[in-house]
């Protein structure tokens, strides 16, 4: 894979050239191919922590991160010395993208919303934070700060009374000072050495040492991402954000745009994992050599540029008829991450439908997005943005109703319930509401 060159890795594609199958096949993920082995693997994990507990934690986290640990319960002595092993400059930049998170975050603080719906009925909509939240940390290919600030923060915010993250403890069964410095910053006590499935499965399922928790957020690889899905379905009343699996960006560039730019975009995501993928769509054909050519630069000076060479055999250069193309093979894909490098991107923006978060111009790369802007940068893969919203405080909290009606209110409602109540042969129902009316109020 180091020596092919990015030509034949990534040739272009051009897309009213190709049939409709072709088209399909162009813009696949690369990691649903292998589902079915997938799903056998990971309902053997869940039920090996079912049957075993922590006991199969301990094995597991042995087989598949090197390491046998003797507790998997991170103390507070251990966060406040990975606190205090960083260096200020790093503290510092953890509270500012913190700060930020915070800001975009609070301003989705939902008041309650109470309406009088006709004289004497009046509705409530109220919310309320989880009770207990579980947040997956990834760290297989590395260890990820920024995504605890991304789920500690709206966990914060919306006052989930227990907050657990769990994540892969490294070679030496320790977990990256950052992930513990960052969590202490959210107000996160209870912390765990212990990832992938395994990890979701304790979450759900509970063991000796780990309560279950009512839902689980927070990216990670295919395991992690199956076991989420799974265990979801397994269990009643347990719940999970989305499914937010190996990253994805699509680029959109006009002639104009920086190639040096639009490659440094696509090598971001492409370092994450083998199983990234990343799409570059341009109206010019002279954009794409540009960018291959930038892409090959760039990738001789990346320390991880083997896995985003990995990444990029999966990923595709596409040239279309013009940008009005473009926009619909985005809309198609339905991008985890949409970066737009053209002339006029505000203008695209109510014609881009499907992508988890947008990326407008030059000067705003997809990494501000992953660190600091304030956005959160987790979001629906393989296609579910299409469905499923990026993640938000109100995913954090659940919103329930409360009614109160007066005898006159109720008196106003009568006949239309008393209609509907006929209409669907439920007697029962109508009385309840006839038998408050009958006689003197
Ligand atoms: N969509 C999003 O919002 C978003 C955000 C951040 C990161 N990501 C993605 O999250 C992913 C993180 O993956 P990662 O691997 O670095 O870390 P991870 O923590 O998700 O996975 C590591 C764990 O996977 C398990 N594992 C590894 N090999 C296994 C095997 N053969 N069988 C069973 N279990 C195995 C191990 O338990 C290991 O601890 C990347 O793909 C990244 O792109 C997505
Ligand atoms: N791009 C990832 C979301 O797909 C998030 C991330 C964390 N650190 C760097 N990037
Ligand atoms: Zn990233």
């Amino acid at each position: 894979m180091g020596t092919q060159s990015l030509l034949s890795l990534l040739p272009t594609t051009t897309w009213s050239n190709i049939s409709d199958q072709e088209q399909q096949n162009a813009l696949a993920r690369p990691a649903i191919a292998e589902s079915s082995l997938l799903a056998t693997q990971v309902d053997n994990i869940v039920n090996q922590v079912a049957e075993q507990g922590d006991a199969a934690l301990i094995n597991l986290t042995e087989r598949f991160d090197g390491i046998r640990l003797e507790s998997l319960k991170v103390t507070e002595a251990q966060v406040q010395a990975a606190v205090d092993s960083l260096s200020p400059a790093r503290l510092e930049a953890l509270e500012t993208a913190y700060g930020q998170i915070k800001r975009f975050h609070q301003a989705q603080q939902q008041e309650d919303i109470v309406v009088e719906t006709c004289p004497g009925v009046t509705c409530v909509l109220k919310t309320e934070a989880i009770e207990a939240v579980g947040l997956y940390i990834p760290a297989g290919s590395a260890p990820l700060p920024s995504t605890v600030l991304m789920l500690g923060v709206p966990a914060e915010l919306a006052n989930c009374p227990r907050k657990v993250l769990v994540s892969p403890p490294d070679k030496n069964g320790d977990i990256a000072p950052e992930v513990l410095a960052a969590a202490k910053l959210c107000g996160i006590d209870e912390i765990y050495a212990v990832g992938g499935a395994q990890a979701v499965a304790a979450l759900a399922l509970g063991t000796e040492s780990i309560k279950p928790v009512n839902k689980v957020f927070g990216p990670g690889n295919r395991f992690v991402t199956e076991a989420k899905k799974q265990l979801s379905q397994k269990i009643p009343g347990f719940a999970i954000d989305m499914p937010a699996g190996p990253s994805e960006v699509l680029v959109i560039a006009d002639s104009g745009a920086n190639a040096d730019f639009v490659a440094a975009d696509l090598l971001s995501q492409a370092e994450h994992g083998e199983d990234s993928q990343v799409i570059l769509l341009s109206d010019n054909e002279t954009q794409i050599v540009n960018v291959r050519e930038a892409l090959d630069r760039q990738l001789a000076e990346l320390p991880r540029a083997d896995i985003a060479r990995a990444a990029l055999s999966k990923s595709r250069l596409i040239l279309t008829d013009d940008i009005a193309m473009a926009v619909e093979v985005s809309n198609l894909y339905g991008p985890e991450h949409l970066i737009v490098q053209t002339a006029e991107p505000e203008s695209l923006v109510g014609k881009l439908r499907n992508a988890g978060s947008i990326f407008l111009g030059a000067y705003t790369p997809e990494s501000a997005g992953d660190y600091a802007s304030g956005t959160n940068h987790v979001l629906p893969t393989y296609g579910y943005s299409k469905v499923v919203s990026s993640l938000s405080l109100a995913d954090f909290s659940r919103r329930y109703t409360v009614q109160q009606i007066t005898r006159q209110g109720l008196a106003n409602l009568a006949p239309a319930i008393i209609e509907l109540t006929n209409a669907e042969g439920l007697m029962a129902h109508q009385k309840a509401v006839t038998i408050r009316l009958e006689g003197e109020g």
